[in-house]
């Protein structure tokens, strides 16, 4: 069966995984569980190996306690079965390493040699600054073979330049082909059906464009801040963190043509088109559709926050921005004049990833004047939490006394109550079980990442020169009063039907 199979269903998981950073943040809170959760589900082959690299001094029983006791942390309790857990922890393996250094590569070489009927995928689990040392290593011990893959995370360098070079370095050793670079809100469920969405239902294949669509909105709001990781954050800031990877792959989602099929490339293609088509920003569109703002010391949930320069590690008088809003557009015959509104910041008041699409008005309005703004669709795609897509429809308000009133109502799609058996998988189960599989359609190209990142460098330039200040906001607030402003002038409000 080819990667790209269309059903999604039956090519086969037998792989041998070989983890690079076992005993980091990424790979015990996220990886291990994911795993597990596929173990528990039936998907992981019989005969898969997982090979756990970290350059701690632990042996294999140290390596599996320490898994186990992640899974108890990280795992639902009423979904950690007992038998489950022992054949998870029976495919484990560990060998001590130092990613940078030749010496101990032959350990792996080893290992192979028990699965050579198999694939290998290596997934780095590590700062993109070991990606090349890693894959030269592996190539120079013999660990590779043609059926190899890779698995590499964001963020792929700082800006083009260093993307380019860390690209270079993975593609020394391994093809396009065999080459998964993870962007984690590709593998969330809603996100997923937004392909669905939009390529299996006619009525909204023939609304989706500019004749219909009056403008897009996309908020991607988190309540933690920065994590413990100021070394890493304070250096990319939120464009780079969350705008270049996430929030613009969902506007690929939305705005891309119809692929010609469900094959990786094909996909990916036309994404690559709407990242082409992005607009850049002008000089004298920043101080107007762009917003940048940093959090101070606030209150969420009833508890206070400190401040962005406050945080764990925080030395200098930053002016790294937390949060983001910008209105941008893609410049094509689909969306001439169709603005994208995008929003994201740390330490908001909810946990909150939705897309609105606003549809236009009907050409003549005949009802009761005072409801003109309330008449217009919009479908609300809530990507976490609360998975679902509610259409907010206009009916007649029920009553002998209401006349011809409208009320807005949802047709409500909630994932978990319209399917409450239903478990819905973390993004990381989906992408692990794609990369064994072979199926790239949920990974980013290297031309995406790099029609990406030079659209977010000329803004990050632009914001050089101009070196102003972030605005600031409280933690707990939606963000500097600007970013209301900025859609205000437009005689539009972000969306609050949180
Ligand atoms: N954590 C997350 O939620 C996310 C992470 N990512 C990306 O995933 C990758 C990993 O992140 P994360 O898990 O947070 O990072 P961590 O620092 O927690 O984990 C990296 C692991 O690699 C080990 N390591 C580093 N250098 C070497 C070396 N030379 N030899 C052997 N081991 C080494 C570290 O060991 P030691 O502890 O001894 O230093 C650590 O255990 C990064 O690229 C990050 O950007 C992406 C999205 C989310
Ligand atoms: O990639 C990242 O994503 C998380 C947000 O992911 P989510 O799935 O919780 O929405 C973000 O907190 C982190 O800073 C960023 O690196």
């Amino acid at each position: 069966m080819s990667q790209t199979s269309r059903s999604g269903q039956a090519a086969s998981t037998e792989i041998d995984l070989a983890l690079f950073g076992a005993l980091g943040d990424l790979a015990q809170r996220k990886l291990f569980p994911a795993l597990y959760q596929l173990e528990r589900e039936g998907l992981l082959d019989a005969r898969t190996r997982l090979l756990g690299l970290a350059r701690q001094d632990t042996d294999l029983e140290g390596f599996k306690a320490k898994v186990e006791a992640t899974l108890t942390t990280y795992v639902k309790a009423e979904e950690l079965d007992r038998s489950v857990l022992a054949s998870f922890l029976a495919r484990l393996d560990y060998r001590r390493l130092d990613f940078a250094s030749e010496e101990g590569y032959a350990a792996i070489h080893t290992w192979r040699q028990e699965g050579l009927e198999r694939p290998m995928v290596v997934y780095l689990a590590v700062g993109a600054s070991l990606y090349g040392d890693i894959c030269a290593h592996l190539q120079a011990s013999g660990s590779l073979d043609a059926s190899s893959r890779v698995v590499v995370e964001k963020p792929i360098g700082y800006d083009l330049p260093s993307s380019c070079r860390v690209n270079d370095a993975i593609g020394a050793v391994f093809p396009e082909s065999s080459i998964y670079r993870i962007d984690h809100y590709l593998g969330k469920e809603t996100v997923q059906n937004l392909i669905a969405l939009r390529f299996a239902n006619p009525l909204f294949g023939t609304q989706w464009n500019q004749n219909n669509i009056s403008h897009v909105e996309i908020t991607v709001a988190e309540k933690v801040g920065i994590e413990g990781r100021w070394g890493y954050f304070d250096q990319a800031g939120q464009l780079r963190d969350m705008v270049q990877n996430h929030l613009l792959q969902l506007v690929c989602l939305i705005a891309m043509d119809p692929p010609a099929n469900l094959d990786a490339d094909a996909i990916r293609d036309e994404k690559v088109k709407v990242l082409k088509a992005l607009k850049p920003f002008t000089d004298n569109m920043l101080g107007r559709d762009v917003v940048r703002g940093q959090y101070t010391a606030g209150t969420i949930d009833g508890k206070s926050v400190p401040g962005y320069l406050d945080e764990e590690d925080a030395n200098t008088e930053s002016h790294t921005e937390t949060f983001v809003a910008m209105k941008t557009g893609v410049a094509n015959w689909r969306w001439a004049g169709v603005p994208f509104y995008l929003r994201t910041g740390k330490r908001m008041p909810e946990k909150l990833s939705q897309i609105i699409i606003h549809f236009r008005q009907q050409p003549h309005y005949i009802f009761d004047p005072d409801q003109r703004d309330l008449a217009a669709n919009k479908l609300v795609i809530r990507l976490q939490p609360e998975e679902g897509m509610a259409l907010e429809v206009l009916t007649k308000d029920s009553g002998l006394d209401k006349g011809m009133r409208l009320r807005r109502g949802p047709l409500h799609l909630d994932f978990s109550s319209a399917f409450p058996k239903t478990r819905i998988p973390d993004a990381y189960e989906r992408l692990l079980l794609e990369v064994m599989k072979g199926r790239q359609y949920l990974f980013v190209r290297r031309d995406e990442i790099e029609h990406a990142w030079h659209w977010c460098d000329s803004l990050i330039a632009a914001w050089q020169d101009r070196d102003e200040a972030p605005r600031r906001y409280p933690a707990g607030s939606w963000g500097p009063v600007a970013s209301i402003a900025m859609i205000t002038q437009d005689g539009r409000s972000w969306y609050e039907d949180y």
